[in-house]
C-alpha cells in the first residue's frame, strides 16, 4: 500500500457540504483533498433537489411526460460531473476518486492508496431507509434515486411513505398518468407538521388522483402474474407495476472507520456534532501540534435533512477551521414541500411544542380571504403562526399555498432575529400578495401576547 501526500485537510463525501468545505478551503489557500466514490455534486443535482423540482414545475405546466423527461435529465447534467470536477480544480481542490475508509489518526485509504490530513471533514451524506416489508426484496423497487433518473412511466405505482419524498413524487407522477396510491403509517401526510399542512395537500393529491391510504403500513409484499401486490396492516391491498420507498433517510456513517479515531457512530443516527460542527472524538486534546479535528456537515449530522441545512453547516466548518469561530442556530431552517400548494414550515411545529412543553398562541389565516387568491383564482391554502406565550416571541409557522416558499421568508427571518411581535405587526405588505396573509395573524399575536 503506498503513501501519498499529507494534505492540510480531507473532505470525505463530495457532495453538497462537501463541496463547498473544500472549494472554500482552497480557495483560502489549504492544501484539500475530497474524496468522492461517486458523482462530485452528491443526490441533489442529479437524484434529488434539481430533478423533482423540474418534474414537479413540468407537471405544473401541463408538458408531456417526454418533454418533462428532456427537462429534468439537461437540469441534472445528464448526471455527469465534469463540470463540478472542474470547479473543484479551479478552486485549487485535489479530487480523490474512490470511497474513503480512515485508516487511524491522520491517515486515509482511498482505493488502496494512503493519504495524510491534519482535519478531516465528513460530508457523507445519507441513504433511503428499506422497511422490514417481507417480500418487499422480491418486487420491482425503486428509491428516489431511481424514481428521478430512469425513464419509466409505471402504470401503477404504490409510494410507501408520506414525508416530502413520497409526496413530491406522488404529484409528479400522478400528474404524468400514472395511477397512484401512497401508504402512509401514520393517520396523516406530513406528520411532523402542523395537521392542516397534511390536509391541504391531501387534498390536493387527491384531486390528481392519487390513492391515499392513510394509518395503514405495509405488512408484505409479493410477485403476481402481472405486477405486484401490497398487503396493508389494515386489511387492505394494493395491485401495483412498481413499488417507490419513501420512508425517509438515515445517516451514512458507518464503513467510514471513524472508529479509527475514536469517533462513537451509531448505525442509522446522526454524527455528534457540538455548536461549532465538531465531533467529539478520543483524540482530542491530545498533545500533538500536527492532529487538527474532525468536523462534518450535511446529512450524515442527521440534524436537518435539506441542502440549504448542508450549507449553512459547511459554512459553519469552514469558517471555524479558518480561525474565526462560528455557531449553528437552527431555530429557523425552513422545511419545505415544493408541492403544488407549497408546504412551508420554519421553526418550531406544534407537534414539537407540545414534546419541548412550550405553551403555543396560534393564530391563522386562508388564503382565500386575500384578494389575491381571488386574482390567482387559486384560494387553496391556509398560514398559521405559532407564538411562545411565556417569551412573548414568534417561534414557528406553517403554510400551505401558492408559492409560499417565498412569501414565508419574512417570517423565517422574524423567528431567526426573534424581532418583536408589535413590530412585525406594523409591517406594510404590498397588495395584493398572498404575503397579506400573514397581517391579521400577527396582529391578532402581538394583541394577545
Ligand atoms: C428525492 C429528494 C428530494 C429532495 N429535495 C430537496 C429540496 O427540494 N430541497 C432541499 O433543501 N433538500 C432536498 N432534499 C434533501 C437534499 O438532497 C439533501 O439534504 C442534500 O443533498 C444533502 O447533501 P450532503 O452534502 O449532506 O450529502 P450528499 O449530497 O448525499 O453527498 C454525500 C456524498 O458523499 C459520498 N460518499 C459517501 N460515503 C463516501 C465514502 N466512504 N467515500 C467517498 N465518498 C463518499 C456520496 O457518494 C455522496 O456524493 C431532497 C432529498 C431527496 C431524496
Ligand atoms: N423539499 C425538500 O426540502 C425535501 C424534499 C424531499 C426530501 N427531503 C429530505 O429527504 C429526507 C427524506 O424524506 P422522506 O419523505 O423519505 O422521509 P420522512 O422521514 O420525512 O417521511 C417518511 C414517511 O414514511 C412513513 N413510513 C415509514 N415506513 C413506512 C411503511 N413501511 N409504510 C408506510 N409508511 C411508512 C413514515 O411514517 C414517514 O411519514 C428528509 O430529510 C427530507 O427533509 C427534503
Amino acid at each position: 500500500m503506498t503513501q501519498n501526500h499529507h494534505y492540510d485537510a480531507v473532505v470525505l463525501g463530495g457532495g453538497t457540504a462537501g463541496e463547498l468545505v473544500a472549494s472554500g478551503l482552497a480557495r483560502a489557500g489549504r492544501d484539500v483533498a475530497l474524496v468522492e466514490k461517486h458523482l462530485v455534486g452528491g443526490v441533489s443535482p442529479y437524484f434529488a433537489c434539481v430533478p423533482s423540482k423540474s418534474l414537479l414545475l413540468s407537471a405544473r405546466r401541463g408538458e408531456t411526460w417526454e418533454a418533462a423527461l428532456a427537462r429534468r435529465d439537461a437540469l441534472a447534467r445528464y448526471r455527469r460531473d465534469d463540470p463540478a470536477v472542474a470547479r473543484m480544480a479551479e478552486a485549487g481542490v485535489t479530487v480523490l476518486r474512490g470511497r474513503g475508509h480512515v485508516t487511524g489518526p491522520g491517515r486515509i485509504e482511498v482505493d488502496g492508496t494512503v493519504h495524510g490530513f491534519g482535519d478531516l471533514v465528513v460530508c457523507t451524506g445519507g441513504e433511503p431507509v428499506i422497511p422490514a416489508v417481507d417480500g418487499l426484496a422480491d418486487v420491482p423497487l425503486w428509491t428516489g434515486d431511481e424514481a428521478l433518473s430512469v425513464p419509466d412511466l409505471p402504470r401503477r405505482l404504490a409510494i410507501l411513505g408520506g414525508g416530502p419524498v413520497g409526496c413530491e413524487l406522488a404529484q409528479v407522477y400522478a400528474s404524468f398518468g400514472s395511477q397512484v396510491s401512497l401508504v402512509e403509517a401514520s393517520g396523516r401526510l406530513l406528520t411532523a407538521e402542523a395537521p392542516f399542512a397534511g390536509e391541504v395537500l391531501a387534498d390536493a393529491l387527491r384531486r390528481t388522483g392519487v390513492d391515499l391510504r392513510l394509518g395503514a403500513a405495509a405488512g408484505h409484499a409479493g410477485r403476481k402474474d402481472t405486477g405486484l401486490r401490497l398487503w396493508l396492516s389494515d386489511g387492505g391491498t394494493i395491485d401495483a407495476d412498481r413499488v417507490l420507498v419513501a420512508a425517509g433517510r438515515r445517516p451514512r456513517v458507518e464503513g467510514l472507520g471513524l472508529e479509527n479515531l475514536g469517533v462513537a457512530v451509531t448505525p442509522g443516527q446522526g454524527l455528534p456534532v457540538d455548536e461549532t460542527c465538531r465531533v467529539p472524538c478520543e483524540a482530542d486534546g491530545a498533545d500533538d501540534a500536527q492532529a487538527g479535528g474532525v468536523w462534518a456537515a450535511g446529512d450524515v449530522t442527521g440534524i436537518a435533512g435539506t441542502t440549504h441545512a448542508a450549507r449553512y453547516q459547511a459554512q459553519v466548518v469552514l469558517s471555524n477551521l479558518l480561525g474565526r469561530r462560528r455557531e449553528t442556530d437552527y431555530r429557523a431552517i425552513p422545511r419545505v414541500v415544493y408541492t403544488t400548494p407549497t408546504v412551508y414550515s420554519v421553526g418550531v411545529s406544534p407537534r414539537e411544542a407540545g414534546e419541548l412543553g412550550i405553551d403555543l398562541l396560534t393564530a391563522g389565516y386562508d388564503l382565500a380571504a386575500t384578494v389575491r387568491a381571488a386574482v390567482e383564482a387559486d384560494e387553496r391554502g391556509r398560514v398559521e403562526l405559532y407564538a411562545d406565550r411565556s417569551r412573548g416571541l414568534l417561534v414557528g409557522a406553517a403554510a400551505a399555498g401558492r408559492n409560499a416558499e417565498e412569501w414565508m421568508s419574512e417570517i423565517t427571518l422574524a423567528i431567526r432575529a426573534e424581532t418583536p411581535l408589535s413590530l412585525l405587526a406594523d409591517v406594510v405588505h404590498a397588495f395584493p400578495t398572498y404575503g397579506e396573509s400573514v397581517e391579521a395573524p400577527l396582529r391578532e399575536l402581538a394583541a394577545n401576547l
